[in-house]
């Protein structure tokens, strides 16, 4: 029993151990599955992480993914415009070799350019070390320059004195004679007239003659000779016969009044002298004397000189001014003449009076007088021929230097026919009588006129000069008288059925020559007739 108490004692003990080791083994087991608990939380826990981490990781794939096609597009893009650069490189190359060949070339050049600016500036530093007596020697050419401009003004006025001088010595009354060439249309049956030119030196003679029959049967030869300031023969140029005139036309820019006549018959080249033809060649005494002038005044510009030109063109046709240069009808307008006693201004009213800049302008005007002229004569035949026409160029000059001033005209008048009354074969035509009447009037008035002032020139201080006799030495007296200078230009027709017309002319061409307006006297030969 004991045995067996000892037993059931021991198996209670044990069972106790037992008990508190099964208590035991149940708290671990708590505890183990607290721990088993908490380590399936933290796995639960991890689990969850390690999902939202493969779902960043993903999402970073998909970024990374998309990313690499971006860089693989911006590669490409890349790459295309590596290729494009590579293009503008190589045509950068191309361009820089080409700079660098003309930079090498400009180098040398500006290296050349630097050397010549040292030679310069050796030039200069030389130079300027001359500068002080450069501008000494300027200062005293200056000086020079003033002295010799005031000798060039004070020689100016003596040269003008001086040309006055030789023109009076000349005669302030000249003639010239110029027989015309024979024309085709003067051809046979017309007879040339015996002309010859004796004097080869001088060229002041012509002599005339004639032969004929007496009744008796005899030869019988007549000789007229005569002498004039210069005698042109029919073969002498425009240009020749001007050389002698263009002194007398220069005298205007001194202040001179000028007249030039053109006188003979019909058809003995009056119009050709003073108008002449439209080439430089044959251009008359109007539009050379004209250019002389302009020519002149533009030479004197130079000595102060300032000139202010105009121009007038009128006809006296029966004792009545018409204006060449006026739109109205002939012979309709009542033009007046007025002269201004103090500034000895001679004025035609209602006439245009154009202020003249070039010598161009005064072809322009001349053949517009021209025109109105043909057009006049296809109203009244060779109107022209029976009338006079007078080209009055004025010319005022004011020296801005030394403050002088002049005033001179330069008159060139186409005179009418001279031919007699029975020769013009007026006798029987009532207006051609009146024509010729009035033409033989005012010719002889200039003659009468011109005598007179000889005259008077020769001390008749008195002396009545008749310029009212007639329109055109009205017009003209303040260009006649006192400082003018007078140019006869007597024309000759070369035929033999001329000659009484011819020595009428030569004679009454005589008559003027032997006349001296003013204190000078002419150094010609008397002129003869037979
Ligand atoms: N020196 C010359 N050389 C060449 N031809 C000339 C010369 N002189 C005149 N003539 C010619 O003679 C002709 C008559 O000349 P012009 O008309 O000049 O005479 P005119 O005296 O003026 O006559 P009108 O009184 O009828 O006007 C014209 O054909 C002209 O061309």
């Amino acid at each position: 029993m004991d045995a067996e108490r000892a037993k059931v004692s021991e198996l209670q003990a044990n069972h106790s151990a037992m008990a508190q080791q099964l208590a035991a083994a149940k708290t671990q087991e708590l505890a183990q599955r607290q721990e088993l608990d908490n380590v399936s939380d933290e796995i639960n826990q991890l689990r969850r992480r390690h999902a939202r981490e493969l779902e960043d990781r993903d999402d970073l794939m998909r970024k990374k993914e998309r990313d690499v096609r971006e860089l693989k597009e911006e590669l490409r893009m890349c790459q295309d415009d590596l290729e494009r650069e590579r293009d503008t490189v190589k045509s950068l190359k191309a361009t820089l070799s080409h700079q660098s060949d003309a930079h090498v070339a400009l180098t040398a050049q500006i290296s050349a350019f630097q050397a010549q600016q040292l030679a310069l500036q050796a030039q200069l530093d030389a130079g300027s070390r001359n500068g002080l007596e450069l501008t000494m020697e300027l200062e005293a050419a200056r000086k020079r320059i003033a002295e010799l401009e005031k000798e060039t003004r004070e020689a100016e006025s003596m040269r003008r004195k001086l040309h006055n001088m030789v023109q009076e010595l000349k005669g302030n009354i000249r003639v010239f004679c110029r027989v015309r060439p024979l024309l085709p249309s003067d051809l046979p049956p017309r007879a040339k007239a015996q002309i010859v030119f004796p004097d080869k030196m001088d060229h002041k003679e012509i002599v005339l003659s004639s032969s004929s029959e007496s009744a008796t049967g005899q030869e019988r030869k007549d000789e007229w000779a005569f002498a004039f300031d210069r005698v042109f023969e029919p073969h002498s140029s425009q240009a020749e016969v001007f050389e002698d005139i263009s002194q007398l036309a220069q005298s205007c820019t001194d202040g001179y009044n000028v007249c030039v006549f053109a006188y003979g018959q019909t058809g003995s080249g009056k119009s050709f002298t003073m108008e002449g033809g439209s080439t430089d060649i044959t251009a008359g005494m109007i539009p050379r004397a004209v250019e002389q002038v302009f020519r002149v005044a533009e030479e004197l510009r130079s000595k102060g000189w300032e000139y202010k030109m105009e121009g007038q063109f009128l006809e006296i046709y029966n004792e009545t001014i018409n204006d060449l240069l006026g739109k109205g009808e002939f012979d309709k307008k009542k033009h007046e003449i007025k002269h201004d006693s103090k500034t000895g201004r001679t004025t035609v009213t209602d006439v245009n009076v154009v202020p003249l800049a070039t010598s161009a302008q005064v072809r322009t005007l001349l053949s517009l007088a021209q025109s109105r002229r043909t057009v006049a004569a296809t109203l009244m035949n060779e109107r022209s021929s029976r009338s006079h026409s007078v080209f009055t160029l004025r010319i005022r000059g004011e020296n801005t230097l030394t403050g002088e001033a002049c005033e001179g005209s330069l008159n060139l008048v186409d005179l009418a026919g001279s031919e007699r009354l029975e020769k013009s074969g007026a006798a029987g035509d009532k207006d051609r009588l009146r024509e010729t009447q009035n033409i033989n009037k005012s010719l002889s008035a200039l003659g009468d006129v011109i005598a007179a002032l000889g005259e008077k020139g020769e001390g008749k201080n008195d002396k009545h000069i008749p310029y009212r006799n007639s329109k055109l030495t009205y017009l003209l007296q303040n260009s006649l008288s006192g400082n003018s200078k007078t140019l006869m230009v007597l024309n000759l027709s070369p035929l033999a059925n001329h000659l009484n017309e011819s020595l009428c002319s030569l004679r009454f061409a005589t008559k003027v020559n032997n006349t001296t307006i003013g204190t000078a006297k002419k150094q010609t030969r008397n002129a003869g007739a037979s």
